[in-house]
């Protein structure tokens, strides 16, 4: 090449040109740094070898020109046999090999070697050329890297924590060995461990975190990989099947801005759990595990805020053990943290879920019981809780009697916040020491003679059954069709030794709360059936007796089984055994009170619903029920001679019961002018001062051999119901319950029970009906109507607008005699009768009865 590029230029001797560029190649050889020669086909002797070998290679050059193959005693002997089968395989170049030459001096260079062809213009080899590159400083940086590479990656797998290197969309690069672990162990379904797919959709899929924790690393993550945060770190609880386990994660993008992210997750259960437990005996007790004062207080606050809220009060009780130092000087500390423990568990469970129990230090405990009702509830609970402390405690061994004293301090009279309270109930409890411990005092001191006389009542009803200070007083039910006594009410009476005759309504409650009812109950029902069956052996009829049942004994299990057995033992008839069950008490509990009762009907006996009118059932909800009759609550008969309204809701609920086949039973009736009004209405019965207070035992015998009835002249005839038509002139409807249920003349009796009532009525009714106000406005109708006037959607509208001529006329001359009108092809007899009283009408009742086809 250096030859054909000079030839025209030069105009030297051709030889002398040869020797000069020989000259210079030989110059430019020697002093390039890579080692190369030049090897003769033809003669197979080196022809050219630049100086570089000896420094390369670290052999002579003279050792290469005589012998070609002299570099294989370079190289390494490691290496040698590779370059040998090498060489064998690529004759006429071709190699391309990495190899380390050992020096005389025992230092290594590493080489890359390479052999190619050198070929005349005819394509015909001639030569064979090498080149040596020294790449020992290059072997010795990438063996650096690697070796600093793969520090790092043990660096990576070595942490306890599993990390992974997402792209800018969230991809998952890459993972290290704690994060395929994780991986397996959680039953990843293949062995990527997630690599190449999203992290972030992997968030939201894998179901490990909760999701709203997933939904919170998503967003936070999206933040860092979007730039927007430099960094994300959140704690999120990934619970195994067995194992509670959290996790922080922490999220920070990679150097290079919109690169992507590392996440990595470490487990810090322990700490959680750590902190957990700090937080447990910040707020809770060690030896109880009851909060502690710090929490009560807190609980007390939060009582405070919520009585505040719904204007109710709240109890602060100050339980202290009394002698609990001569448990632990005596027995030593192991019985006396075990009488703790035990008087703990004794204390929460005479309370109800709600209020809070927690230990305020050595042996005394403080109650918050929120939303109370009354001063005695918060001293009935105090005594369920000595109550419950006097019971015997077995501690380590001994059986130990605990006593307690107890103060109470009330919001909002004894104070209005958390500490206020504690401290009064303290100084309350300190007073219950010094009356001789074992007892109960309010802060405020006038409540403690209430207590004190509640509590005695509790004490004395305890006793009151085995000396034998119960009796029954019988009250009369008369029929209202043949005047006679049909059966005998049967109401609890205790003879207090000091208080005298003690009324059910004072002492029946605190049965109930202390389950005293229970066996008081079954007494009553005892005394019941012989009594009843000692008035048929009199042979003046077979009266029937009625059991008031109170809630406990509904719930009682063994109730139906109680009930059998006096049946038989008594071999009173069921049929004359009534129970009477107040409404709300049916309501407590609808499909358990379905099937006590359904079982109680298949022993024969009567059921009766009591109080009716007062809850919130309406009589259509009641057919759920097996019932024989329904008792209407005395506020609705009270009034009913002054209150038309009530004429007319007692009206309904007959009209009503009957059709559901239920016998009436008005109770409460005090005048004659009701009983008149119940019977003309079709009441069945009546029960009430009327006819009879309740009575000692020997005056229902006289009573009935006497065969005292109602007056023939206020019953109603022959046990029928008045025919429609007949009975309307008793007949008036309200006129506010069935279009505006706020307003009207149902004042203190506009439950929803009496609008359901109301609206039933009218449904119930089988004849058009509808209510036109004083303004001429449409306030009632009934479907039937609807249905004759061809549209229901009257309600509202004007009357002249949607009306009929005819019904318009007939409003017009507000007579009460029945006019004939012909609406749609059938012919009515309309009926307008004033709504509330004909001198004072709040408005106008058509009622249309069909003609009778002959
Ligand atoms: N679970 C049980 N409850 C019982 C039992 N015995 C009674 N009771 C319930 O106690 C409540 C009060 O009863 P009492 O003071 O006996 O009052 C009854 C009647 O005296 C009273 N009454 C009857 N007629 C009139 C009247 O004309 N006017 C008027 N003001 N009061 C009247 O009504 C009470 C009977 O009511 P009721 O039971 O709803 O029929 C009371 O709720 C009893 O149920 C028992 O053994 N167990």
């Amino acid at each position: 090449m250096i030859e054909t590029r000079d030839r025209d230029k030069d105009d030297r001797p051709v030889g002398h040109r040869a020797e000069l560029g020989l000259l210079h190649f030989e110059q430019l050889a020697n002093n390039l740094p890579e080692s190369f020669w030049l090897i003769d086909i033809a003669t197979k002797q080196v022809v050219f070898v630049n100086e570089a070998y000896e420094r390369l290679w670290g052999g002579r050059m003279e050792d290469l020109r005589r012998d070609r193959f002299s570099w294989l005693s370079c190289v390494h002997p490691d290496d040698r046999p590779r370059l040998r089968r090498v060489i064998a395989e690529n004759r006429f170049g071709g190699v391309n090999e990495t190899l380390r030459a050992l020096h005389p001096d025992g230092s290594v260079r590493w080489l890359q070697l390479r052999s190619f062809a050198m070929a005349d213009d005819h394509g015909r080899i001639h030569s064979v050329g090498g080149i040596a590159l020294d790449i020992t400083q290059v072997v010795a940086q990438r063996d650096e890297l690697s070796a600093s590479i793969a520090i790092n990656r043990s660096i990576l797998d070595a942490l306890p924590a599993h990390i992974a290197l997402l792209d800018q969309d969230g991809c998952i690069l890459a993972v290290n060995a704690g994060w395929r672990q994780f991986a397996e162990e959680n039953d990843y379904p293949d062995d990527t461990a997630g690599v190449g797919l999203n992290y972030l959709s992997l968030c939201a899929s894998s179901g490990v975190a909760t999701a709203e924790s997933s939904a919170h690393i998503e967003a936070g993550l999206r933040a860092v990989l979007d730039g927007r945060q430099s960094e994300y770190s959140t704690v999120y609880p990934c619970h195994g099947n067995t194992t509670e386990r959290w996790f922080r994660l922490l999220a920070t993008p990679l150097h290079n801005p919109g690169r992507g992210a590392v996440v990595m997750h470490i487990n810090v259960t322990e700490s959680v759990k750590a902190e957990r437990q700090l937080a447990q005996a910040a707020h809770y007790d060690a030896l109880t595990g009851l909060p502690n004062r710090l929490l009560v207080k807190d609980r007390i606050e939060q009582a405070l805020a919520a009585a505040n809220r719904q204007h109710t009060k709240v109890a602060v009780l100050v339980i202290d053990l009394d002698r609990f130092k001569l448990v632990n000087d005596t027995f030593g500390h192991g019985v006396g943290d075990a009488l703790l423990v035990a008087a703990a568990d004794r204390i929460a469970t005479a309370l109800r879920e709600s209020d809070t129990v927690g230990r305020m230090g050595a042996d005394e405990f403080a109650i918050v019981i929120p939303d109370l009702e009354s001063s005695e509830d918060a001293a009935m609970a105090a005594q369920r809780i000595m109550d419950a402390l006097a019971r015997p405690i077995h501690a380590e061994g001994q059986e130990l009697y605990a006593q307690a004293s107890v103060g109470i301090a009330l919001f909002p009279e004894d104070g209005s916040e958390a500490q206020t309270l504690i401290r009064n109930a303290d100084t309350a409890m300190y007073r219950a020491k010094e009356v001789g411990r074992n007892n109960l005092q309010f802060y405020t001191a006038s409540l403690n003679a209430r207590a004190q006389g509640q509590l005695q009542m509790v004490i004395d009803l305890r006793r009151a059954l085995e000396r034998d200070e119960f009796c029954l007083h019988y009250q009369p039910k008369v029929s209202c069709v043949s005047g006679e006594i049909v059966g005998f009410e049967a109401l609890l009476r205790w003879q207090h030794p000091t208080l005298g005759l003690v009324p059910p309504d004072r002492f029946i409650p605190l049965l109930e709360d202390t389950g005293g009812i229970i066996p008081v109950g079954a007494w009553v029902l005892r005394q019941a059936c012989d009594q009843a069956v000692a008035w048929h052996r009199l042979g003046v009829g077979t009266p029937s007796v009625a059991v008031n049942l109170s809630v406990r004994q509904l719930q009682q299990s063994d109730l139906v089984a109680l009930i059998r057995d006096e049946l038989a033992r008594s071999g009173l008839d069921p049929a004359a055994l009534e129970l009477e069950i107040t409404e709300s008490m049916l309501m407590h509990n609808v499909e358990d009170s379905i099937a006590t009762l359904d079982a109680l009907k298949q022993l024969g006996v009567r059921i009766s619903v009591d109080d009716f009118g007062t809850g919130y059932s309406s009589l259509s909800y009641l057919k759920r029920f097996p019932l024989d009759s329904v008792k209407v609550d005395r506020s609705f008969v009270q009034d009913i001679v002054a209150d038309p309204g009530d004429v007319s809701i007692t009206r309904a609920v007959i009209t009503l019961a009957h059709n559901l086949k239920l016998r009436v039973v008005a109770e409460g009736v005090e005048t004659e002018a009701q009983l008149a009004l119940l019977a003309s209405n079709g009441c069945d019965e009546i029960q009430g001062y009327y006819f009879s207070r309740p009575i000692p035992v020997a005056e229902t015998e006289a009573m009935l051999l006497a065969g005292r009835c109602l007056p023939a002249n206020l019953l109603h005839a022959h046990g029928t119901h008045l025919p429609a038509a007949e009975a309307l002139p008793s007949l008036a409807v309200p006129a506010a319950p069935m279009s505006t249920p706020t307003t009207g003349g149902l004042q203190g009796l506009l439950s929803r029970t009496v609008l359901d009532v109301t609206q039933e009525v009218l449904n119930f009714f089988p004849w058009p009906m509808l209510g036109v106000d004083e303004n001429g406005l449409v306030i009632a109708i009934n479907p039937q109507a609807g249905n004759w006037l061809g549209n229901a959607a009257l309600l509202g509208e004007a009357a002249r607008d949607c009306l009929p001529e005819p019904l318009l006329g007939i409003l017009a001359l507000r007579d009460s005699r029945p006019r004939r009108v012909i609406i749609a092809h059938h012919a009515h007899h309309v009926f307008c009768r004033p709504l509330g009283t004909a001198e004072q009408p709040r408005g106008w009742l058509l009622i249309a009865l069909p003609e009778e086809r002959s």
